[in-house]
């Protein structure tokens, strides 16, 4: 199944910032894993926003749901999920 992904990134003010860094290091770390083994199919930068649109290519919600929460920014992330069914119109 495919999903929309939204993800916004809400950095807490008193975090400490090398923390956050290891964080950030760690997220593209399992971000490119999770690219390789083809289940998150796109990754975009939402342009002046620290937040992404991402299409995951997952069996349920329940796997979509464990792959989000093992993301080491998930404490920190608003997430917005949208399910995609084909479009009778769309060519591929
Ligand atoms: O930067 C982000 O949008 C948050 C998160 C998603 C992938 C990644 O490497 O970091």
């Amino acid at each position: 199944m495919l999903y929309h992904v939204r993800m916004d990134v809400r950095v807490p003010h008193d975090v400490d910032p090398a923390r956050f860094e290891a964080l950030k290091a760690e997220e593209k770390a399992r971000a490119q894993a999770l690219q390789r083994e083809g289940k998150w199919r796109h990754l975009w930068r939402i342009v002046g926003q620290y937040a992404n649109v991402s299409v995951f290519d997952v069996a349920d919600h329940d796997e979509l749901h464990a792959i989000l929460a093992s993301l080491p920014l998930f404490p920190f992330m608003e997430i917005a999920v949208t399910p995609l069914a084909r479009h009778p119109s769309a060519l591929d």
